[in-house]
């Protein structure tokens, strides 16, 4: 099945007309009573539609209709935002008019730490891995090893993309959590878009994987309440909460002394927690082996998807690798999605506890998945019982011997 598409012919028919500056259509669809503050699911409204595409006509009707002057989409950006970035000066001057703000104009104001390019050795820099944004290279900064993350020219060079970018850095910079990698800065004055972070030198979870196979239960219990604290720092952040996205073993990375930190914000966003119809995004967002049924079917959601990515991370720590590698991820989200395929669950390798919390972590419904506070408690629970097991084993060998 494939994932639904938007009916033009239905109440969607507002966003097309405004972005094409059909001004008829729009009045035929206002009049049918469609909510000029429709969106589709980039939450993204007429207005938005009509302020980016510069069409002056229907950003006045539309405000005359009473459209949100300050609606914001899911990349945090209102139809000033729109108008701003693409210069149609007039449409600027018509939103701040009726009070139309710019939250990533106000973001900017605040922008990351810049790190001078003097104090950076890039030429004894040493690639070390290469991902959808660019590569990532070790470098040392005033002495000390750090990683460097390029960002490839048609996302900088792209003033929306490099907005949402720099949005997501100057979020990033604000976290502080032992299981968050630091964001370190920009770095000044560079050709390229180049940020800094912590270099965690063990490499990611998905690299331990491949090398160790599957991880003893201990480990997997550390592992997964490592990852669960820095989740839970996210969803309990303040005044958003912040949704990963895309979490999977390769956005895990593990530090010299064992311990594991989650990173790449590039597809997080600030979740609304005000908003009754939660988010909205493409099936395309996210790695499809670790995405959530309801973001594959393009419906609304919360933060339970990273719960439920989190689910299967546990899951591939405890088997050594993911479930259905030989099938395309995009046919195992499909099957997750609509026929609700789950990874199956040996009692021979997951203790009980485990196995109703990964069942509880990937449920089809998001609102029966446990928060990453509640996942904490259950794996604290867990681990202190496998101890209980472990000391009890060494116990009883000793009165053997
Ligand atoms: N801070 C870091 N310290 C050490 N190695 C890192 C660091 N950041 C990234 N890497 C390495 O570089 C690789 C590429 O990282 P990057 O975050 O750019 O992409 P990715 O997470 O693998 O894929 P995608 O961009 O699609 O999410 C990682 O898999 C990891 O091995």
């Amino acid at each position: 099945m494939q994932p639904q598409m938007i009916d033009l012919e239905g109440p969607y028919r507002l966003l097309y007309c405004s972005s094409k500056g059909d001004k008829d259509g729009v009045m035929q669809e206002i009049q049918k009573g469609v909510s000029p503050n429709l969106a589709d699911y980039d939450k993204r409204t007429a207005l938005h539609l009509a302020s980016c595409e510069g069409c002056t006509e229907i950003v006045d009707l539309l405000l005359e209709e009473g459209a949100d002057v300050n609606s914001i989409d899911r990349w945090g950006r209102t139809p000033l935002s729109d108008a701003r970035s693409l210069h149609h000066e007039g449409i600027c001057k018509k939103l701040e008019a009726r009070g139309g703000t710019d939250p990533v104009e106000l973001d900017s104001q605040n922008p990351c730490y810049a790190i001078d390019r003097m104090e950076v050795d890039m030429d004894h820099s040493t690639l070390i891995g290469q991902g959808s944004y660019g590569e990532v290279y070790l470098v040392k900064w005033r002495g000390t090893a750090i990683a460097a993350k390029t960002i490839r020219s048609s996302i900088a060079s792209n003033h929306r993309d490099l907005s949402a970018f720099m949005k997501e850095l100057a979020l990033w910079q604000r976290l502080r959590h032992p299981n968050i990698v630091q964001f370190l800065g920009v770095l000044k004055s560079s050709d390229r878009l180049i940020f800094l972070t912590e270099y965690l030198c063990n490499g990611s979870l998905y690299d331990i994987l491949k090398k160790k196979g599957k991880l003893d239960p201990s480990t997997v219990i550390a592992f997964a309440l490592d990852i669960a604290r820095g989740m839970n720092y996210l969803h309990q952040h303040k005044p958003h909460a912040i949704i990963h996205r895309d979490l999977t073993p390769r956005n895990v990375l593990q530090d010299g002394a064992g311990h594991l930190k989650v990173t790449d914000f590039g597809l997080s966003k600030i979740a609304q927690e005000k908003d009754a119809y939660g988010y909205k995004m493409t099936g395309g967002t996210g790695s499809y082996r670790y995405m959530a049924p309801e973001v594959f079917r393009r419906e609304s959601y919360g933060k339970s998807v990273d719960v439920f990515s989190f689910a299967l991370l546990v899951h591939e720590m405890f088997q050594g690798g993911p479930s259905n590698r030989a099938e395309a991820p995009e046919e195992v989200a499909d099957r997750r999605a609509y026929e609700d395929s789950r990874p199956p669950l040996s009692s021979f390798v997951y203790p009980i506890a485990m196995k109703t919390l990964l069942q509880e972590c990937w449920h089809k419904n998001p609102d029966y998945r446990p928060s990453f506070e509640d996942i904490i408690t259950q794996l604290e629970l867990i681990q202190e019982s496998l101890q209980k097991e472990k000391a009890m084993e060494i116990w009883r060998r000793c009165v053997i011997l």
